[in-house]
């Protein structure tokens, strides 16, 4: 579609003049504020089918101008929700290599260094994710806070080959590896909420599930992932940076935003 930023001309203030979504209910992502929670003991742990891929598997790494994406292999699922839902692609949003602020969702208003979402769609009802992407109950994101500590090894399968994707629609092959090994060592504690893409078409169609423990990265696993991609293609004459890709929080008006645990 037409090329939407996330500052600037064509930045998220503007998206719903191309994308009516962008200014409709159920927008994504929110502030997770504690007085708005309402404990759901009904919440299972999220429970994921083989997100252990083998090595020998090989996943596509790329830079779509927005973000760094790694497809998914469409034996990973999510199992413990109403319908299965198959992954599809996982992406990072992240602030810029000054401010370790880029997270999406905020909790009492803190935001994280960056926040990881895996997109996952109804396999029982459609066929593929772009039949499913707006459809109110067509996709389910796993997201995950990250924040500036320890290294992460597991993040690593992806940073050593950023340098591959500096520019907008290059791609890589890359292996494969235990993207359970991304996710929170805790999968009972989350936040569940009816929302929306963060990005245009903005469609509200997700079912976003929010751990409430992040993981961790080093300061410099944090830069490489911050300072290495242009959201400008390798033609391009004037380089720009792909950094502070993370939309504002959006009213949340009269939804309910459920918590599987007690504060
Ligand atoms: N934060 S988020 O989880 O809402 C989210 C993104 F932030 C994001 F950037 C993308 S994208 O495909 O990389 C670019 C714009 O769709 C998608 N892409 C999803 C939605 C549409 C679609 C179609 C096919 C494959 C993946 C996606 C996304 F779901
Ligand atoms: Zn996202």
């Amino acid at each position: 579609g037409a090329k939407w930023t996330y500052d600037g001309p064509q930045g998220q203030d503007h998206w719903s003049q191309h994308y009516p979504y962008c200014g409709g209910a159920l927008q994504s992502p929110i502030d997770l504020k504690s007085d708005l929670l309402r404990f759901d003991p009904t919440l299972r742990p999220i429970e994921v089918q083989n997100y252990n891929l083998s090595p020998n598997e090989q996943l596509t790494l790329g830079n779509n101008g927005h973000s760094v994406q790694l497809s998914l292999s469409p034996t990973m699922s999510i199992s413990s929700l109403r319908n299965r839902y198959t992954a599809a692609q996982l992406h990072f949003h992240w602030g810029s290599p000054s401010r370790p602020a880029g997270s999406e969702h905020t909790v009492n208003s803190k935001q994280y260094a960056a926040e990881l979402h895996v997109v996952h769609y109804n396999s029982d009802k459609y066929p593929n994710i772009s039949t499913a992407v707006d459809k109110s109950d067509g996709l389910a994101v796993l997201g995950v806070l990250v924040e500036v500590g320890m290294f992460n090894p597991a993040f690593d399968h992806i940073l050593k080959f950023i340098n591959r994707i500096m520019y907008r629609d290059q791609k890589v092959k890359v292996p494969a590896f235990n993207i359970r090994a991304l996710l929170p060592t805790r999968l009972d504690e989350y936040y569940r909420y009816d929302g929306s893409l963060t990005t245009p078409p903005c469609y509200p169609s997700v079912l976003w599930t929010v751990f409430r423990n992040p993981i961790t990265v080093s300061r410099q696993q944090f830069l490489t992932l911050a300072a290495t991609l242009y959201s400008s293609n390798a033609q391009d004459s004037a380089s720009m940076s792909l950094s502070n890709n993370y939309r504002k929080t959006q009213p949340v008006d009269n939804r309910l935003v459920l918590a599987s645990f007690k504060e």
